[in-house]
C-alpha cells in the first residue's frame, strides 16, 4: 500500500492515543513498540520455517532428548529463541521493573545496567507451539501491569494482580498474514505487518465481536473429563436444531490458542478450554496471566466476554506465577449462557446425549 493514501501506523496510533494524556512520559509507547518489534522479529523466525532451521525441539540438558520448560512441557526451539527475543528487544529501554514468562520458573530481574521502569511484561513468547512443525497459526500473547514504586528486585507477588488491572494486553498472530492486536483499554485495534516497509499498519480498528455465534471450539478428546455444565452445553449444541437450541452449530479446533482467539475477535464463535477431571492437580489447561488475562482484557473490550465458568476471568485473584485456570471466551450471550449453565444447580442425574447410546462421541461398551 503505498503511503500516499491514507494509513495509521502503529506508531502513530499510539502517538495519537497518548495525546489524550498530556503529562505521558511516553514509556508505555516506546514499551509497545519494542514489544512489536519482538514480535516483528519472531515473525520473521517463523516464517523461514525449516530453510531457518528452528524447527523440532530444543535440545535437553545432558542425557535428556528434549528441553522441558516449569511446567513440564517440551520446548520447541521457537519457544526458546522467542522468550529471548522478548526479554532482549525490551530489557534495555527503561520502562520494566522486570518480567515473567511462560518459558521462565522465576520473575526476569532488568539487568543491572539498565534503567528500571514502572511496568511489568508478562508474556507468552510462542503460543501454539505444538504447531510449529506443521505450520499451523501460533502467535505470542503478552499483558502489561503497572509495577509497585521503587521496586528493585521483582518477586512473585509484584505479578499477582487481577485482569482488570492490566494497562495494556494483546497478541501478535503469525499466520499467512502478521498481525498485531492490542487493547489499551480503548477498544481492540488490530494492525497487519507491511511486509515491505515492515510496519504494522491499522487495518482492523476498533474491533467488535458478535453477541451471537453459531461456532463453538473445544477439545473433544477430554469429553469424558468435562464437568457436567460444559457436557450439558456441547451436547446442545451437537444436537442442532433437533435440540434446545433449535439451531445447528459448527465446531473447529486449531490448538492453538491464540488462533481460536483472533478468529473469534474477525467473526464471533466461543471457544471452551474449561477446568476438568483429567488431571486433578491442574485446575485447568491454560495459564491465567498469560493466556487467560491478556485474551479475556481483549475480548472485553472487543465487546464479548472471558468466564472460568463461574466467573469473570479478569475477576480472579492470581495466586501463583504458572497459575493454570478454565478458560470460557466468545461471544457475549454464548459465554454467559455457559457461566449460567455452571451456577444453575446441578443434579447427578442430568440428561447428557454425549454418552448416550446413539451419541457422537459414545463410549464403547
Ligand atoms: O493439546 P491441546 O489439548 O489441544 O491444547 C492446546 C492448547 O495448548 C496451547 O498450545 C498452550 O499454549 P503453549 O503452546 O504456549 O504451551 C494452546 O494454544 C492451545 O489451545
Ligand atoms: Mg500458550
Ligand atoms: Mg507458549
Amino acid at each position: 500500500m503505498p503511503l500516499t493514501q491514507h494509513c495509521t501506523t502503529l506508531t502513530q496510533f499510539l502517538i495519537e492515543e497518548r495525546r489524550r494524556f498530556p503529562d505521558a512520559s511516553g514509556d508505555f509507547n516506546s514499551l509497545i513498540l519494542n514489544v512489536a518489534l519482538a514480535c516483528k522479529s519472531i515473525a520473521r523466525a517463523v516464517a523461514f520455517g525449516a530453510l531457518g532451521g528452528m524447527l523440532g525441539n530444543a535440545a535437553g540438558a545432558e542425557g535428556a532428548d528434549a528441553s522441558v520448560n516449569v511446567q513440564g512441557e517440551t520446548q520447541k526451539k521457537l519457544d526458546i529463541m522467542s522468550n529471548d527475543t522478548f526479554l532482549h528487544v525490551t530489557q534495555w529501554g527503561g520502562q520494566l521493573a522486570g518480567m515473567a514468562s511462560e518459558e521462565l520458573e522465576l520473575p526476569y530481574q532488568i539487568p543491572s545496567q539498565y534503567p528500571k521502569g514502572k511496568y511489568l511484561l508478562v508474556f507468552d513468547p510462542l503460543d501454539g507451539s505444538s504447531n510449529i512443525d506443521v505450520n499451523v497459526s501460533v502467535g505470542s500473547i503478552f499483558s502489561v501491569l503497572r509495577a509497585a514504586d521503587g521496586i528493585e528486585d521483582v518477586k512473585e507477588e509484584d505479578f499477582l494482580q487481577p485482569g482488570s488491572q492490566q494497562v495494556a494486553a494483546g497478541y501478535a498472530i503469525y499466520g499467512p498474514s502478521t498481525m498485531l492486536v492490542l487493547t489499551v483499554g480503548t477498544g481492540v485495534n488490530g494492525f497487519t505487518l507491511d511486509p515491505n516497509l515492515s510496519e504494522f499498519m491499522l487495518t482492523h480498528p476498533d474491533l467488535q465481536i458478535p453477541p451471537d455465534t453459531n461456532e463453538f471450539a473445544i477439545n473433544a478428546s477430554n469429553s469424558r473429563f468435562w464437568e457436567e455444565p460444559i457436557k450439558r452445553y456441547v451436547d446442545e449444541c451437537v444436537a442442532g436444531k433437533s435440540g434446545a437450541r433449535d439451531k445447528d452449530f459448527n465446531m473447529r479446533w486449531i490448538a492453538s490458542m491464540v488462533a481460536e482467539a483472533h478468529r473469534i475477535l474477525m467473526r464471533g464463535g466461543v471457544f471452551m478450554y474449561p477446568r476438568d477431571t483429567k488431571d486433578p492437580s491442574k485446575s485447568g489447561r491454560l495459564r491465567l496471566l498469560y493466556e487467560a488475562n491478556p485474551i479475556g482484557f481483549l475480548m472485553e473490550q472487543a465487546g464479548g466476554r472471558a468466564s472460568t465458568g463461574r466467573q469473570s476471568i479478569m475477576e480472579v485473584q492470581p495466586t501463583s506465577l504458572h497459575q493454570r485456570i478454565g478458560l470460557i471466551f466468545g461471544s457475549r450471550n454464548e459465554v454467559d449462557r455457559i457461566q449460567a449453565y455452571h451456577n444453575a444447580p446441578q443434579t447427578d442425574d442430568m440428561p447428557s446425549p454425549l454418552f448416550n447410546e446413539r451419541s457422537l462421541f459414545r463410549v464403547p461398551a
